[in-house]
């Protein structure tokens, strides 16, 4: 057992957090004033800022109780998965799983379906992407799902792509929190409009994912430019939809705030790393509308949400890599995350049933 404090020095490492002044942005000054404002801070490499930012994950967490039934720890929902692809959306489902959901389902295309149950009897998966009712098919599921992760494994056909369209349109209506990845971003590059001002949505471009989304909304692909002025552009010309850029730093924006995340990951690049933390995002982001915004001190819930699955996928990778190095796959990933999980989020209150904090992190 370590304190808290302990295990922060442990895991700090190469964590950045810069938080930018929410209350600036709200009165509408300028993106400069926003910026000049929060640079100082940003510059600031701090065990303490980490650990502020960590703390508010731990905050959303609900604790393992035993007066709880199936369900209402999260049931999330990935709408991807096509021939080409069967991983993506697995290592999304089954890492919204392993982070702490009751429920996993998938909703793929007809010929994808069996062979993506095959890798898990865990996961609830529905083949109807492809059929001409699958937006019906999909909206009848809404009610019972807390968050949806749409596009790993997607693919970019266009009657796929249509499906997906009227997947969005009722889950907006619905108001059901929406992490969008992978072709998902494709989609929206293409139609800016269906996200616009959805402040339940979360964006997760890789590099390239973003110069595309840039490009389309911007004009302008914004590389070589500032990575926090980028994406905190990119978030409010999207009507404060919040932005996860990921690279070798995290840099997450919800258009009033800027964090970074540089928690030490590895330098393994294997396919999927992406879909691990848009799963794990699912469930957190879900988790933190839920505790509200007294549980994350003022700051958007979707932006310590997005904080936390980057520091989540970036600990996995670290310690997978430890163990397996060059050889490390995204499955040797998703093997860490219970490990990783309990050493940056778990308080003995969460694993006892709700006890009041202790302030120690069980390692
Ligand atoms: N095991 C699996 O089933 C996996 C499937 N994946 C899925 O694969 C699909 C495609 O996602 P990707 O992220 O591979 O996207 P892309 O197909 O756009 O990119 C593939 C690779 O080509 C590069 N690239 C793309 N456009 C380029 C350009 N104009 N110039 C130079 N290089 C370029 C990218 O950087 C990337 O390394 C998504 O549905 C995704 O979810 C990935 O998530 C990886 C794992
Ligand atoms: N240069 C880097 N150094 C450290 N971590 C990185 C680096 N680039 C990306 N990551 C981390 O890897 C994870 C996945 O990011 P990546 O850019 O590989 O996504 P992706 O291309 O969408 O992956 P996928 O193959 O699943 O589609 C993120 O948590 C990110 O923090
Ligand atoms: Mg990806």
């Amino acid at each position: 057992m370590a304190t808290r404090a302990g295990a922060g020095a442990a895991v700090a490492g190469a964590a950045v957090v810069a938080v930018l002044s929410a209350a600036l942005v709200l009165y509408g000054p300028p993106l400069d004033a926003v910026l000049n404002r929060a640079f100082p801070l940003h510059t600031a490499r701090s065990v303490t800022d980490m650990e502020a930012a960590l703390q508010l994950v731990r905050n959303v967490v609900p604790p393992l109780a035993a007066w709880q039934h199936k369900g209402q720890a999260g049931r999330i929902g990935v709408v991807g998965g096509c021939p080409e692809y069967t991983g993506a959306p697995y290592f999304a489902a089954i890492s919204a799983l392993k982070v702490g959901a009751d429920l996993s389902h998938v909703f793929s295309t007809q010929d994808a379906a069996p062979v993506i149950k095959s890798y898990s009897p865990e996961l609830i998966v529905h083949p109807v992407l492809d059929s001409p009712s699958a937006v019906q098919d999909v909206e009848k599921w809404l009610p019972r799902l807390h968050a949806l992760v749409v596009g790993p494994g997607l693919g970019r056909d266009d009657a796929l792509l249509e499906n997906v369209k009227g997947i969005l349109e009722a889950s907006k209506a619905r108001g059901i929190p929406i992490v969008i990845d992978a072709d998902g971003l494709w989609l929206v590059a293409q139609q800016p409009a269906l996200i616009q001002g959805y402040q339940k949505a979360v964006l997760t471009p890789n590099h390239m994912e973003f110069s595309r989304l840039a490009e389309a909304v911007l004009g302008d692909a914004l590389d070589g430019r500032d990575r926090c002025r980028a994406v905190l552009s990119l978030s409010r010309a999207l009507g404060n939809v919040t932005v996860v850029q990921k690279g070798e730093q995290d840099v997450i924006s919800d258009g009033e705030q800027v964090l970074t995340c540089s928690q030490e990951g590895s330098s393994r690049r294997c396919g999927g790393q992406g879909d691990l933390l848009s799963g794990s995002l699912g469930i957190l982001a879900h988790w933190a509308l839920l505790a509200g915004p007294e549980k994350t001190n003022g700051s958007g819930p979707l932006l310590v949400a997005a904080f936390g699955a980057c520091a989540l996928t970036r600990q996995c990778a670290r310690q997978a890599f430890q163990k397996h190095g060059r050889a490390t796959t995204t499955t040797d990933m998703i093997t860490e995350l219970g490990p990783a999980f309990s050493r940056l989020f778990e308080t003995s209150a969460g694993a006892d049933g709700g006890a009041a904090p202790t302030g120690e992190l069980r390692l």
